[in-house]
């Protein structure tokens, strides 16, 4: 039995994440875990999953048996040297599996033959014969591979690809082990493969392409182009060393540019960002944020001229739908390059609608904030309008402090306020940097306002989080309360000291009383 398709551009996915994925240093996962992967797998409509290597442990064969025995709709496969103990080993553990295949490998490179295998050309090729006849004998579904195909004399990988036709592989896998291959190089390499073999057109060609020089995806499309019709690949291109041709790029990149890649595959894409998260967690392998389909990153736009065009046509900035992998939606990041388009529109989401001037002086202090702060969030946008608004009238305003802080007292505070429009500029010491800052205050505007509460709490996280200080003041049984946020604590300390104390003005305004200052 063969897995062809039957239509000749469609696309065999064969993943091997369980396997060659596991391979990377540090990604083991639990038998829990991988049963909860290949479910994902399954229902994403993955064709073949290679689901372990049975003989290199008692858990890698329980796990083969157990996936064999769950997964019906896609291909079982298991991995197994040129030994006849990994084959039948191999056998028995994907024995319960609707469609079960033994998936044999030797090395055939002049470097694999004499060092790692320490054989000659004749005894690999005996090899290579051997194996696929012993597998043959258990399944019809038998793939072989070249490990280090790309480093192999060309004519001897043609002699021990036929051997392994005429011996009954159905699939023939020409792996780039070691990810030294360009695309044109290993393209022609399939090409040449298939021209030359007899008897190449009664199987499938496949690729396996490891991501060293970061080409493990091109040199996958490379294969298909000339006529591979199984890519083998990983969730997050997990797997040995820099990884293996990642899954969600190759069926993406089929999907998104079908003009030059005129092939189909059985994915449903739309669940490629919950195997990508799931891999990911069982994995411990945390996705870049950049990465191609499933990073943070990929449907994300901070920079204004992107986000202009975004807000205009999606289609400006983006070549695929956030939906399509399973993203709910395009977020448009606030940040440093962000410009008004974006800001108005964040605003408008949050429930805010200020006129011209205020949005305009809303998106000042919102650039002056993302120039200090890495993330930008949408409490702090909140925190910066709505002190914004609040403070549009006050005739208080703090315009500069500075702030000596330290072990080596007194702590001292220099600061210029804004009284009724008249600036004017105070140095105090305290008994630490707020009370210094308080009694700049003080001295600025006389009061006999007692101070019953000062509260600081981070507005969002991170160290270079905004701060939002509650300061509240009794005066006369009176009892007015003051908030402010800024990055800098002390900045927000003296911010909403000063907004109760414009609160307490109206107040007294409102009693018929003289104002503070
Ligand atoms: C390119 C790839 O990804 S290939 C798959 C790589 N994956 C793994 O190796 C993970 C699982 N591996 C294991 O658990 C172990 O390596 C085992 C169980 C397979 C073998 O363990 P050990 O018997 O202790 O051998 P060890 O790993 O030290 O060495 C590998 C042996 O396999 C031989 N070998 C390697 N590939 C093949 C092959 N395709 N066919 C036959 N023999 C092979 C090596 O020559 C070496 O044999 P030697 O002991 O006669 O020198
Ligand atoms: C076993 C083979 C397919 C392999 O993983 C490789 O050559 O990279």
């Amino acid at each position: 039995m063969t897995t062809a398709p039957k239509d000749a551009d469609r696309v065999i996915i064969f993943d091997t994440t369980l396997r060659d994925g596991e391979q990377s240093p540090g990604a083991t996962m639990t038998f829990e875990e991988k049963l909860e992967v290949t479910d994902v797998l399954v229902e994403m409509g993955v064709d073949v999953i290679e689901a372990g290597f049975p003989i290199a442990s008692e858990g890698d064969f329980e796990s083969v048996l157990e996936i064999s025995k769950r997964a019906k709709d896609s291909v079982i496969c298991g991995l197994a040297r040129a030994h006849f103990k990994d084959i039948d080993r191999c056998a028995e553990a994907i024995k319960p599996a609707r469609r079960g295949r033994i998936h044999t490998f030797i090395g055939t490179s002049p470097l694999h033959r004499k060092y790692q295998m320490q054989l000659d050309e004749e005894a690999v090729f005996e090899r290579v014969v051997a194996s696929v006849t012993r597998a043959r004998s258990y399944t019809d579904d038998v793939e072989w591979s070249a490990m280090d195909a790309t480093r192999t004399e060309p004519d001897y990988l043609c002699r021990c690809v036929e051997a392994a036709i005429k011996a009954g592989a159905t699939t023939i896998n020409i792996p780039d082990t070691v990810g030294y291959a360009t695309p044109e190089e290993y393209g022609a390499l399939i090409k040449m493969l298939r021209e030359r073999v007899p008897n190449a057109d009664k199987v499938i060609f496949s690729t396996h392409c490891h991501d060293d020089l970061g080409l493990a995806v091109a040199n996958s499309l490379a294969g298909v182009a000339n006529g591979a019709r199984q890519i083998e690949c990983t969730i997050n291109g997990l797997g040995e060393r820099a990884g293996n041709a990642a899954l969600e790029e190759v069926v993406m990149a089929i999907r998104t540019r079908k003009d030059v890649l005129p092939y189909s595959t059985g994915i449903d894409t739309t669940m490629l960002m919950r195997a990508s998260k799931l891999v990911s967690a069982v994995s411990a392998f945390p996705v870049q944020y950049n990465k191609a389909i499933v990073g943070r990153n990929a449907f994300a736009h901070e920079s204004g001229i992107h986000q202009d065009g975004m807000l205009k046509n999606a289609q400006t900035f983006e070549i695929m739908t956030p939906e399509s992998v399973g993203v709910k939606a395009t977020s448009l990041v606030m940040g440093k390059h962000s410009g008004r388009h974006a800001f108005r529109e964040k605003l408008k989401d949050l429930g805010y609608q200020l006129g011209e001037n205020a949005l305009e002086d809303a998106f000042m202090r919102f650039k002056a904030l993302a120039d200090r702060k890495k993330n930008v969030y949408d409490e702090d946008i909140e925190a910066l309008v709505d002190d914004e608004v609040a403070h549009a009238d006050d005739r208080l305003k703090v315009i500069s402090l500075a702030v000596i802080a330290g072990t080596t007292g007194p702590q001292s505070s220099t600061l210029t306020m804004s009284i009724d429009g008249v600036e004017k500029t105070v140095q105090s010491t305290g008994n630490g940097p707020v009370d210094a800052i308080f009694n700049s205050i003080k001295q600025l505007v006389a009061h006999d306002a007692v101070l019953e509460l000062y509260q600081v709490h981070a507005v969002t996280e991170g160290t270079d989080a905004q701060a939002e200080v509650s300061v509240r003041l009794t005066e006369n049984g009176k009892t007015v309360t003051g908030r402010a946020a800024d990055p800098d604590t002390l900045v927000a300390s003296a911010k909403a000291y000063v907004a109760s104390l414009n609160k307490l003005i109206i107040k007294r305004k409102s009693q018929g009383a003289q104002a503070v200052a």
